[in-house]
C-alpha cells in the first residue's frame, strides 16, 4: 500500500495548479511584508517624509493582505474540490468494502474516519499550505534582510536557534507514538459517545443511565489521563522552546547598545534590527504546531486509505446457469469457527428452507450465499461463478436478500421501495407490495406511497418494515431471493399468503427462507437443517421427520406450543361461555 504522504499527493494531484498558485501568492505576500519594515526604518531616518511613507506603508499592507486573500481563495477552492472527491470516493469505498471488513469498525470510529479525517484534509489544503509557506519563508526573508543590513547583528538574532531546536527535539520525543495513541483514544471516545447516544432508549427502559454513563465516563477518564500524561511530558521542553524562540532580544539589545555607543550602528538601524530580529524565529512555533497537525492529518489519510482502494478489476463473468452450489465451505471469526464443511446445491426455481437452533450459523450462511461475505475455505458459485466475485451490479441483480435488520432510509415509501429497482412503475410497486402482504397498510396511509418514512417520518411497526423490505427486494426480481427471518413478525396466515403469492407471481425465482417457525416452511422442496455450523440433514419435511432426531425435536416442541396455544384459546372461549 502507498505511504500516507504519497496517497495525499495523489489525492491533491488534480488541484496541483491551484495549490501552487496559492503557495506562490503566499510567498509573494511574505516578501511584501518586508516593505513596511523598510518604510519604518526610512521613517526613523527621515521623519520629515512621514505622510508619504505612511501612504506607502498602507499600500504595502493592502498588497500583502490582498495577496493572502487571493492565495486563500485558491487554496480553499482546491480544498473543497479535494474534499468532495474524497468524500465521494469514501462513500463508494464504504459500499464496496466487504462486510467482514466493515464490521470490524465501531460506528463511532467509522464516523471519525468519514467526518473528521476527511475534514482534516480540508484544514491542511485550505489553510496549512498557505500558512506553512508563510511561516517558513518569513523568517528566511527577514534573516536575509538582517544579513543585508548588518551581518553581525543577524548572527546574534539567530544565536538562540540551535538551542530552541534542541529544546524542540526534546519536546517532540516519541511524538509519533503519542499521536497514534491520541488518535486511538479519540476513536474509542467517539465510539463510546455514539454507543451512549444510540443506547439512550434502552438505558431509560432499564433505568441504567448511571451504569451506562460509567462506560462513557471510563472512556473520558482514560482520555483525560492520556492528555494529562502527554502534557506533563511535553510541557517542559515545549516551554523552553517557546522561551528560546523569543529570547534573542536579550542578546540583541545589549550588543546593539554597545555597538551604537561605539558608532558601529545608528539608532535607526538598531530599532529596525530589534523590531525584525526579536521575533525572527517566532513563526517556527507555528511551523512546529502545524507539523503536529500534519502528522495527525497523515494518520487520518492512512485510515481513509482503506476506503480509497481502487475497485478490484472484475471481469464480471456471466454465470453459465442459475444453480447455486455450496462446496466445502468453512467460515469463522477470529477464534470462533462458525460454519464447517458445508456442501449442497440449490436448483433454479426451488423453494428451500434453512432451519436449525439459534446460533447454528443460518444468517452467516445467508450472507455468504448472497455474496456479502467470503468463505474462509471452499466456494459458493452461481452457474460456476463465485458469488463474492460478482460485480456489485450483477450480484444485486441476481441475489436478493432481506436480512433480519431492516433499514428504512429517510424519504418517501416509494423512494425506499425503488432502491431495489429505480425504474419500477407504480403498478410494479403495488404488485410487489401485494405479494409482500403490505398493500393494505400502505393504501391506508394518508399519503400512500408518498408517505415520509425513516427518521422524522411515519414510524412503521417491525412487521410493516419487514414487509416493505420484502417488497423492496422483490422489485429487483432477483434470481435467488434469500429471506432471513423476513416473515418473523407476521402471523401464520399472513406468512402463508405471502409464500403462496410469491410462488404464484414469480415461480422461476429460487427462494431460500430462513425460519424458526417450521410450520411456515414445511412445504419447502428441501429443508436444510443446520446445527452448530454443520449441515446435519437435508430433505423434505416428511423425510426429515422420519430421519432426523433434531428436526423431530424441533417440530414436536413447536407443535406442542401450538397445541397449548390452541388449548388456551379453547379454555378462554369456554370460560367466556360459562
Ligand atoms: N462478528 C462476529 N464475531 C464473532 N462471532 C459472531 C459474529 N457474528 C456472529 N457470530 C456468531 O456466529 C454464530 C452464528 O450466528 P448466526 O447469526 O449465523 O446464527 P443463526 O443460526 O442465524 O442464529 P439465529 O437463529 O438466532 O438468528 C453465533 O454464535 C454468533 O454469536
Amino acid at each position: 500500500m502507498n505511504s500516507p504522504s504519497h496517497l495525499l499527493l495523489t489525492l491533491i494531484a488534480g488541484q496541483r495548479a491551484g495549490l501552487i498558485a496559492a503557495m506562490l501568492l503566499a510567498a509573494l505576500s511574505v516578501i511584501s511584508e518586508l516593505l513596511p519594515w523598510y518604510l519604518l526604518w526610512q521613517a526613523v531616518q527621515h521623519p520629515e517624509n512621514l505622510l508619504e511613507l505612511a501612504a506607502w506603508l498602507a499600500l504595502a499592507l493592502g498588497v500583502k493582505y490582498l495577496l493572502l486573500a487571493i492565495a486563500g481563495w485558491f487554496s480553499h477552492r482546491a480544498a473543497f474540490r479535494v474534499l468532495y472527491d474524497v468524500r465521494m470516493a469514501v462513500a463508494r469505498g464504504l459500499t464496496r468494502l466487504p462486510l467482514s471488513q466493515l464490521s470490524t469498525y465501531a460506528s463511532g470510529s467509522l464516523r471519525n474516519i468519514v467526518i473528521n479525517d476527511v475534514e482534516r484534509l480540508e484544514g491542511f489544503i485550505a489553510h496549512h499550505t498557505v500558512d506553512f509557506t508563510a511561516a517558513l519563508l518569513s523568517p528566511l526573508v527577514a534573516a536575509a534582510f538582517l544579513f543585508w543590513s548588518d551581518w553581525q547583528m543577524a548572527l546574534a538574532a539567530l544565536a538562540t536557534v540551535p538551542l530552541a531546536l534542541l529544546a524542540q527535539k526534546i519536546a517532540m520525543r516519541g511524538m509519533a507514538e503519542r499521536v497514534a495513541e491520541y488518535n486511538a483514544a479519540t476513536s474509542k471516545l467517539n465510539a463510546a459517545i455514539v454507543e451512549y447516544v444510540r443506547g439512550i432508549p434502552v438505558m431509560k427502559a432499564f433505568c441504567q443511565s448511571s451504569r451506562a454513563f460509567r462506560l462513557l465516563n471510563d472512556s473520558l477518564e482514560q482520555y483525560r489521563a492520556l492528555i494529562t500524561r502527554f502534557t506533563h511530558s511535553a510541557v517542559p521542553g515545549w516551554s523552553l522552546f517557546t522561551v528560546l524562540l523569543n529570547a534573542s532580544i536579550f542578546i540583541l539589545l545589549p550588543l546593539g547598545i554597545w555597538r551604537v555607543s561605539h558608532g558601529g550602528l545608528t539608532v535607526a538601524q538598531l530599532i529596525l534590527i530589534l523590531l525584525l530580529g526579536s521575533g525572527l524565529i517566532q513563526p517556527l512555533l507555528r511551523v512546529t504546531f502545524m507539523a503536529s497537525l500534519i502528522r495527525e492529518m497523515l494518520a487520518g489519510v492512512a485510515r481513509i486509505a482503506v476506503f480509497l482502494q481502487p475497485a478490484a478489476s472484475n471481469d464480471d463473468p456471466t454465470p453459465a446457469d442459475l444453480r447455486l452450489q455450496v462446496s466445502h465451505v468453512y467460515f469463522g471469526y477470529p477464534g470462533s469457527p462458525i460454519l464447517n464443511d458445508l456442501s449442497f446445491t440449490l436448483s433454479p426455481g426451488g423453494f428451500y428452507a434453512l432451519v436449525g437452533p439459534s446460533g447454528a450459523g443460518k444468517s452467516t450462511l445467508a450472507w455468504l450465499m448472497a455474496g456479502l461475505l467470503s468463505p474462509d475455505k471452499g466456494e459458493i458459485t452461481l452457474g460456476g461463478v463465485a458469488v463474492d466475485r460478482l460485480s456489485d451490479a450483477r450480484r444485486a441483480q441476481l441475489l436478493g436478500m432481506v436480512s433480519q435488520e431492516v433499514f428504512i432510509f429517510r424519504g418517501t415509501l416509494a423512494e425506499n421501495l425503488r432502491l431495489g429497482c429505480p425504474s419500477a412503475s407504480d403498478e410494479q410497486i403495488w404488485q410487489a407490495l401485494g405479494v409482500a402482504q403490505a398493500q393494505a397498510f400502505v393504501a391506508a396511509l394518508p399519503q400512500g406511497l408518498q408517505t415520509l418514512v425513516g427518521e422524522r417520518g411515519v414510524s412503521l411497526s417491525g412487521g410493516e418494515r419487514q414487509r416493505i423490505a420484502i417488497a423492496r427486494a422483490l422489485l429487483a426480481q432477483p434470481t435467488i431471493l434469500i429471506l432471513d427471518e423476513a416473515t418473523a413478525f407476521a402471523d401464520a396466515l399472513t406468512e402463508n399468503a405471502f409464500y403462496l403469492a410469491l410462488r404464484k407471481t414469480w415461480p422461476a425465482m429460487t427462494v431460500v427462507a430462513i425460519a424458526h417457525r417450521l410450520f411456515a416452511v414445511q412445504h419447502a422442496e428441501a429443508i436444510l437443517l443446520l446445527d452448530n455450523g454443520e449441515l446435519v440433514a437435508l430433505g423434505d419435511h416428511p423425510a426429515l421427520l422420519r430421519d432426523s432426531p433434531l428436526y423431530r425435536d424441533l417440530w414436536h416442541s413447536q407443535f406442542r406450543l401450538q397445541q397449548w396455544h390452541i388449548r388456551d384459546q379453547q379454555q378462554e372461549a369456554a370460560g367466556a361461555r360459562a
